[in-house]
């Protein structure tokens, strides 16, 4: 069904014990701008879960899962993982996928949205790579996938969970990551995550309203990002008389660090400050729905191919 000889699982990476939770923050924190009391704070927060994120077991239970579904479908690729920040490296992952002899690769990411951080980031990480592997294979990365039924299905569904649990009349409010208000293709990432929170909204509650909002920002207080923050949306929206809150983390695919600590945490704590009944919806994570996405992807790729999709200048380069 696919000119592929492999799929790699591309994600972000995570600590796995308290040794790694600086080394891990300095990865993501090079030349970006971060202050070091943020960097420091953010530590805290990977402690009071051992120093373990939860995004490397996330991923290989979505691995797992993508193996399980191609082989109930009679798919016969290698499934290949690889992060830009932790263990298992990229680098490392091409290098190995070199030695087995694959010649071309389908790149499915742990992001689903246009934008610089979600998608073109991720294209800069497979250029370095191959720039730096020799006889690396190409890498293609699938198409963004905010509008397919097998992530928002999952979501809509987790949605209505969080409803059926909370007293009548309360809100949804969808979050995702802040990004820089000068971060390329800002407008892009924002258009996605409107359309992908309206088409959940539709799905688990017609005709009720819902609000967007962002979180776990980084940069200096004097740069602006996405607003408005959860935390202060909370506030708002508490003075407006709303009393209930179903939080669902639309900017995401799964329950890592982002979803444990900045909004089962934070939030939490301040919707009960607050007197509001707060319940956070399930990301899709291992979902079968949404670990069908890959084979989904490259079976519409095998019927036409030249669509996949990216907002970045072609970057890849020849390499040796
Ligand atoms: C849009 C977006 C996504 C979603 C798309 C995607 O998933 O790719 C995402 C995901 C994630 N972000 C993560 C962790 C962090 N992100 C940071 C910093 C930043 N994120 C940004 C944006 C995003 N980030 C930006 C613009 C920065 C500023 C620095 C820079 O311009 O790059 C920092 C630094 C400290 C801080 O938070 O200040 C950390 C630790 C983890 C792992 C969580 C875990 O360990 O479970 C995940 C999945
Ligand atoms: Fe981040």
């Amino acid at each position: 069904m696919t000119s592929y000889d492999a799929l790699l699982l591309m994600s972000f990476g995570g600590p796995e014990g308290p040794d790694d939770v600086i080394p891990f923050l300095e990865n993501v924190t090079r030349g970006r701008n971060i202050p070091r009391e943020r960097l420091e704070g953010v530590a805290e927060h990977y402690h009071l879960f051992g120093g373990v994120s939860p995004i490397n077991r996330l991923c290989r239970e979505l691995k797992a899962a993508i193996e399980a579904d191609f082989a109930a479908h009679g798919v016969d690729l290698p499934v290949y993982w690889g992060n830009r920040h932790w263990t298992p490296y990229l680098a490392d992952t091409v290098r190995r996928m070199a030695a087995d002899g694959v010649r071309r690769a389908a790149a499915f990411v742990t992001s689903a949205y246009r934008g610089y951080s979600t998608n073109d980031q991720y294209l800069e990480d497979f250029a370095r790579v191959r720039a730096e592997v020799p006889g690396a294979p190409e890498i293609d990365k699938l198409p963004v996938y905010s509008d397919r039924p097998g992530f928002l299905e999952p979501f809509a569904d987790a949605a209505g969970e969080a409803l059926a649990g909370l007293p009548e009349g309360a809100r949804l409010v969808f979050t995702a990551h802040s990004v820089p208000l000068s971060q390329p293709h800002r407008d892009l990432y924002v258009a996605d995550l409107e359309a992908a929170a309206r088409a959940v909204a539709g799905r688990a509650a017609p005709g009720a309203p819902w609000d967007l909002v962002y979180q776990s920002r980084s940069g200096p207080p004097s740069q602006p990002w996405l607003e408005p923050d959860v935390v202060d949306h909370l506030e708002k929206l508490h003075g407006e008389g709303v009393r209930a809150v179903a939080a669902v983390p639309i900017g995401f695919v799964s329950d890592h660090m982002e979803v444990k600590y900045d909004l089962d945490v934070e939030a939490a704590g301040r919707a009960a400050e607050l007197g509001i009944a707060f319940a956070r919806a399930a990301t899709p994570g291992a979902d079968p729905r949404f670990a069908a996405l890959p084979r989904e992807l490259l079976a519409e790729l095998a019927e036409r191919p030249g669509t996949i999709s990216g907002t970045a200048p072609d970057t890849t380069e020849e390499s040796g």
